[in-house]
């Protein structure tokens, strides 16, 4: 469904990733992974579409990146959820306004018991009124779940999504994923916990990758 062939990106001083290949199957459950700084957000991005890579070849879902146009390309980056790293949300509107907002944006209303069901599978529809401010990190985290899994998206990539919540917490957000991947969607999770990373592997299969000295590479056996 994502397909990167060759594909090199910099920001115009460095070269910061080479001849990438990465193919995100239907269903698969990956891991990213790597230093600070290596690039795993901005290999997110390529996968949808944020940015254009420098040279190689992006395919999302049979067709190639470069050459959808820009209606073509917001069609199919409904079929991709995000949850970003840094959970942004329009403080001004209430959570269960937030988490409509890919849906609204596509200029239909959600249906109520669909909006009311998916908060409460992340576990916040007692707090469907809250403003984002008023919310912790792990509040935060979940409806940044919800936002990204509204439109029924075939994959969800999620940046760092357990990076500011406690353990518990971070579990907790592990197993809507799981859960998010065993109804069939394929999920990618950049982060830097290994821990995460292990305790998914107990409970599915996993692909775990790493970027590393600019390329993307399978990560060893000590995972
Ligand atoms: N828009 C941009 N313009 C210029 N440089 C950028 C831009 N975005 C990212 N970078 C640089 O590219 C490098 C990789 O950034 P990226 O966010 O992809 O790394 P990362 O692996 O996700 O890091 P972290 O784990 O700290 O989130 C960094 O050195 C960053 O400063």
């Amino acid at each position: 469904m994502i397909r990167l062939a060759n594909v090199s990106h910099d920001y115009g001083d460095r070269s910061l990733l080479t001849g990438v290949d990465l193919t995100i199957a239907p269903g698969a459950f990956n891991f990213l992974t790597g230093p600070s700084g290596a690039g795993k957000s901005t290999l997110l991005k390529l996968c949808y579409g944020d940015l254009t890579q420098r040279s190689g070849e992006i395919e999302l879902f049979g067709q190639d990146l470069r050459s959808l146009s820009r209606d073509a390309l917001a069609d199919t980056r409904r079929r991709i959820g995000v949850i970003h790293q840094d959970c942004e949300f329009l403080d001004h509107l209430t959570l269960r306004d937030n988490v409509a907002l890919p849906f609204v944006a596509t200029g239909r209303a959600v249906p109520d018991d669909d909006l009311h069901e998916l908060l409460a599978w992340v576990g916040l529809d007692h707090k469907a009124d809250a403003l984002p401010p008023t919310l912790s990190g792990g509040e935060r985290q979940r409806a940044a779940l919800a936002r990204a899994v509204i439109m029924s998206p075939e994959v969800v990539l999620a940046d760092e999504p357990t990076g500011n919540v406690d353990w518990e917490m971070s579990q907790r957000l592990l197993s809507l994923l799981i859960e998010l991947n065993r109804m069939g969607t394929a999920v990618m999770i950049a982060t830097h916990d290994l821990h995460l990373i292990r305790t998914a592997k107990s409970q599915v299969t996993t692909r775990t990758l790493r970027i590393a000295n600019q390329t993307l590479q399978a990560a060893g056996s000590e995972l």
